[in-house]
């Protein structure tokens, strides 16, 4: 089952004819105890949910800036076991859906079981593993789903078709849509293919989809959102919390919707 305060806050978007904007932030990156704060003002900027970042010492996909705020963050000893229990803290004032973002080292460090069950009693609304092994997928899945917690699938614009097909089709929440060749960043344009390549996921997802990677500016989201339902944006607004830029981030948001 997927998380149904997941659902209707992305589908709440839609039918108010918005985007469905999506920040990703890196826990502990001005420390965890600014987390509450920051959620509350993406939520008040528009966001539909945030995804949250767990900081890991190799990150594999994460381009330079996410690099960054992870080694800031784990400077001040953020970890798994510390972002639930501060998500613990403040549980029953939070209304935006939160998205773990971590690798699956860290996972499988606490325990696949231990981490659906506080995952759930802190109230994650999904989960996002970039690197989880096939081999892993069922089992992890499945604990998650015992608790309605959401998996969100990664596709990528390398994939096959049938590939594609099948990654649209199981995921919940919403797909994310990789669109572009390469790590997360800022870029100033994006390949002429990824319409082409969002429309198909459109076609195949019954959940909504959005882009990620790269996207840094309103107008980009706003073009990339044209051929899909929303963008994730993430480089972008974790160097500008790190700058103070706070009314740079809620104009982006503000405009991208
Ligand atoms: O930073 P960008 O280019 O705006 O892209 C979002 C991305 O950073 C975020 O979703 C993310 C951070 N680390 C990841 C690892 C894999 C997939 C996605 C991510």
């Amino acid at each position: 089952m997927s998380n149904q305060a997941l659902d209707k806050a992305l589908a709440d978007k839609r039918q108010a004819g918005k985007n469905i904007i999506v920040p990703y932030i890196m826990a502990g990156d001005g420390g965890l105890d600014i987390l509450e704060q920051r959620l509350e003002f993406l939520q008040e900027s528009g966001a539909a949910a945030v995804e949250l970042g767990i900081p890991f010492s190799d990150p594999v996909a994460d381009g330079p800036t996410i690099q960054d705020a992870g080694q800031r963050a784990l400077k001040n000893d953020t970890s798994l076991t510390s972002v639930l229990k501060t998500l613990e803290t403040f549980k029953d004032k939070r209304s935006i859906p939160v998205i773990l973002m971590t690798y699956f080292n860290p996972i499988y460090v606490y325990g696949v079981e231990a981490f659906a069950n506080d995952c759930a009693s802190v109230g994650v609304n999904g989960v996002i593993i970039p690197d989880l092994p096939m081999e892993e997928e069922e089992h992890i899945v499945a604990r998650l789903q015992d608790h309605a917690i959401s998996s969100i699938r990664l596709a990528a614009m390398t994939s096959p078709e049938r590939r594609l097909a099948d990654i649209a089709g199981r995921t919940e929440g919403f797909l994310y849509a990789v669109s572009v060749k390469g790590t997360t960043g800022t870029r100033s344009a994006h390949g002429s293919n990824v319409q082409s390549y969002l429309q198909q996921l459109k076609q195949m997802a019954n959940a909504p989809v959005l882009a990620g990677f790269g996207v840094s500016s309103s107008e980009q989201a706003r073009e990339l959102a044209a051929d899909c339902d929303g963008v994730i944006i993430g480089s972008r607004i974790v160097d500008w919390f790190h700058q103070g830029k706070i009314d740079d981030i809620k104009q982006l948001i503000q405009n991208s919707l």
